[in-house]
This record gives C-alpha cells, structure tokens and sequence, in this order.
C-alpha cells in the first residue's frame, strides 16, 4: 500500500494575544468538565492483569508530541492505571481512498478509547484529513466540546459554560467534491436523517445527563432549506421524545453574533449543529476563555471514543517547548470520566485547575513564560 504522507504547507497564522491576567476568582473553578452521568455511550474496555487499561495514542504533529509528553508525564504522576499504546496513523491508500493503517485500526478497535495528538492536513491537494478519516472510520458521530472559563485568566466574560456537540461523520465535510467542467466545481453537503437523528438525540441525552434543560439547534436552514432543513425537522421530532428539555434554534450568524457580545445566556443550553458549524462555533467559543490551549473534545461513538484538543497542530509555536498542554489534558480527563476513572480525573484536573488559579507556570499563551513541560511539573507538583 502506498504511503501517502505529505508535510503540510505550515500554516501562518497569528499567534494568540496574551490578554492581560488577573487574579479572578470563578465559581466554575474545579468543575467537572465531563462527569461520568454524562456517558452516553458507554466504555466497555478491559483491564490487564495489573488493572491497567490500556488506551491508543495518536501523540500527532506540529505541538502533538510536546503536549502527549505532558499529558504522559503527569498520568504517570497521577499513578492513573493506564497503558499507553502508541499506534501510527500514517495515510495508506486503500481502493484509491485516504485511509488509516490496519494496525491502528485494530488497536482502538480492541482498546475501545483512545487519546490523540492534532493531524495536519494539507491544503488543497494531498490526503483527507486524518482527523476526519479517524471520525468516519469509527462512527464517531458526535464530538462533544465544552468550553468553560478558567479561574487565573482574565477575559472580557467571566464564568464562560457553553456546550457544543458537532454532527461529526458527514454535513460539509462529507468529502463529496468534483470538477463539473473546467473552472466550476461542486461541494457536496450531504446531510442524512440517521445521522442527524443519532446526534440530536446524544444531546438530549447528554442535557439530561448534566442537568441541562434546553437544546438548542444552531442552523441555517433559511437558506440551505433542504440539507439544515433535515437536520431542523429531525431536532423537531426526536425533542419530543425528551418532553423535560426545552428545545428551540437559531440562526448560525445570530449565534455568533450574540455569543461574542454575551455568551453567558448559553450557559443552560446544549447547542448542537452540523459539521462546519460546529467546527467554527468551537473555536470562537475557545477565544471567550482564552484560546484553544484551554478547550478539550471528545468524540464518541457507540463503540469506541476517541479524545483530542479542540486545536490544530499549531505549527507556528511547534518545536519550541511553547505549547500549552491543557486542552489535550482536558481532554484526557474527559477520557478518564468516560471510563469511569473519575477520581483520577478529579485529583488531576484540580492540579491543573490550581496551578492555571496560581498563575505562576503559564504557557505564553496565557501571558506567562513557563515552557510546557515547566507547566506540567508545576501541575505534578500539585498532585
Ligand atoms: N483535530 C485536529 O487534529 C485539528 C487539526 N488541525 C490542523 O492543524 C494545522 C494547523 O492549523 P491552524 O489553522 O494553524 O490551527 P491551530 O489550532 O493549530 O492553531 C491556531 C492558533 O492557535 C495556537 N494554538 C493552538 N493550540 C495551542 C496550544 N495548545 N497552545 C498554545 N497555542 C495554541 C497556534 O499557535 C495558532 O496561533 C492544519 O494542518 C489543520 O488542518 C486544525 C484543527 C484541528
Ligand atoms: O482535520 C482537520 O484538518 C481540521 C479539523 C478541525 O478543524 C477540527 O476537528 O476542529
Ligand atoms: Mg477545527
């Protein structure tokens, strides 16, 4: 089989500003980010003989192996009973399609939850992304991202609490994309009730689960009648099954616009949304707290769950030691609640909840000067 591996273009982008700190108190602070009520699809993973379970890792490009290194490092720390298995996503072709290597396949088959480092993907030719391929593969229907301010870093919202659940197999990024003659070509945004279906009722699942009483659809089905229309009309239907939830929607733009002047109003609802939409939602939400070192995911599927940042491969700050490596630690405490390993997740979340509070080890992206792996001792010291 071929391998298809190609460097992508770095991608030039602005670093974050660092806004200025300050000693803020949040009474979000040490909240659980991810409950284990909130498991929807269950984990069913083995332990070892030495009650270990063991979980794949994708440690990724650009930042990925700095931050996998942290995450390493302070699950060690923790004495967290897991055993990483790292495994290679290198793209193979397979019948002329992007796809990833057997053997990985079969290890987040057998482990049933994995952690995974940001993939880069080459603009415009090259292979499909990793990050979708690894979706698909999977089923991983819904890529749930909470987004919570953080006590020590001063934005212009205090007590950010949004939850956002995006359709993750299909929508805008179903990769249906064709020349119709020179000069003109065609996108496909396909949109199925099934799988529109299975991922509005994970969120209202997953309100009920953290206590939330309404679901909200974020769409534009004024002007994609058909495909958001779908999606729209299925919301309607499967929110009667869940009579408790309030369910209303609104208009993509609206939604930004109201959430960047005051998001605080979405702290009751859980908004859910095609593709794209979630894709941009989720990174604006991460500039409200302080940027996308701060925001975890996770995306879940009936029979495996793989967790990651909310971020990219950040390849403006890799190599450096400048990362910081709390969105993908976040997002292995969201993989730590799913398998019901919560008082690991709770001792170190609180670690890195307390030294974020401290503010004396911060990445440059929260204004400080600390290199990633002096926030991860920081935090290690904390346990
Ligand atoms: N799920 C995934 O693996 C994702 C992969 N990507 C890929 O990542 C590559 C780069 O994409 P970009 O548009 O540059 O987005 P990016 O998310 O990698 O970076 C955007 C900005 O945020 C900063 N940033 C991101 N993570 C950070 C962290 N942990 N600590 C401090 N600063 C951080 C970066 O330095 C950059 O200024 C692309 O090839 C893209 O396809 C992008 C988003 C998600
Ligand atoms: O796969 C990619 O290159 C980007 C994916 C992405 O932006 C995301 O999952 O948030
Ligand atoms: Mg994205």
């Amino acid at each position: 089989m071929l391998a298809l591996r190609s460097i992508a273009a770095p991608v030039q982008r602005q670093s974050w500003r660092a806004a200025p700190r300050a000693a803020v108190t949040l009474s979000l602070q040490n909240q659980r980010l991810y409950s284990s009520q909130e498991r929807v699809a269950k984990f069913n993973g083995q332990k070892d003989a030495q009650g270990r379970y063991t979980v794949s890792l994708i440690e990724g490009d650009g930042i990925g192996p700095e931050i996998a290194v942290a995450v390493k490092d302070i699950f060690a720390a923790a004495k967290t009973p897991i055993k990483w298995e790292p495994i290679n996503v290198d793209p193979i072709l397979k019948d002329g399609k992007t796809a990833i290597p057997d053997a990985a396949i079969e290890s987040i088959k057998k482990n049933k939850i994995a952690l995974k480092g940001p993939l880069a993907t080459p603009i415009g030719k090259g292979h499909v992304s990793l990050n979708l391929t690894l979706r698909r593969t999977f089923n991983l229907f819904a890529n749930l991202r909470p987004c919570r301010s953080v006590a020590g870093y001063k934005t212009p919202y205090d007590n950010v609490d949004t939850v956002l659940i995006r359709e993750n197999t299909e929508g805008e990024y179903s990769g249906i994309e064709h020349v119709v003659v020179d000069g003109v070509v065609q996108s496909i945004k396909l949109i199925t009730r099934e799988a529109s279906e299975r991922v509005l009722r994970f969120a209202f699942q997953h309100a009920r689960a953290i206590g939330r009483k309404k679901v909200r659809v974020v769409h534009k089905a004024t002007i994609m009648k058909m495909s958001d229309g779908l999606f729209l009309t299925v919301g309607n239907q499967v929110a009667k099954e869940f009579p408790d939830i309030e369910f209303d929607a609104e208009l993509l733009d609206n939604t930004c616009l109201k959430m960047t002047t005051d998001p605080i109003p979405y702290n009751d609802k859980v908004l859910v949304m095609p593709n794209l939409y979630g894709d941009i939602l989720s990174d604006m939400c991460a500039g409200l707290i302080g940027g996308l070192g701060l925001t975890p995911s996770g995306n879940i599927g009936d029979e495996c769950s793989i967790f990651e940042a909310v971020h990219g491969s950040a390849p403006d700050i890799a190599g450096q030691g400048l990362a910081n490596p709390t969105a993908l630690l976040l997002s292995s405490m969201m993989m730590l609640r799913h398998m019901d390993l919560n008082q690991y997740a709770d001792r170190i979340e609180k670690a890195a909840f307390d030294t974020l509070a401290e503010g004396k080890a911060l990445t440059g992206d929260l204004g400080g000067k600390a290199k990633t792996h002096e926030y991860a001792a920081a935090i290690i010291e904390k346990l």
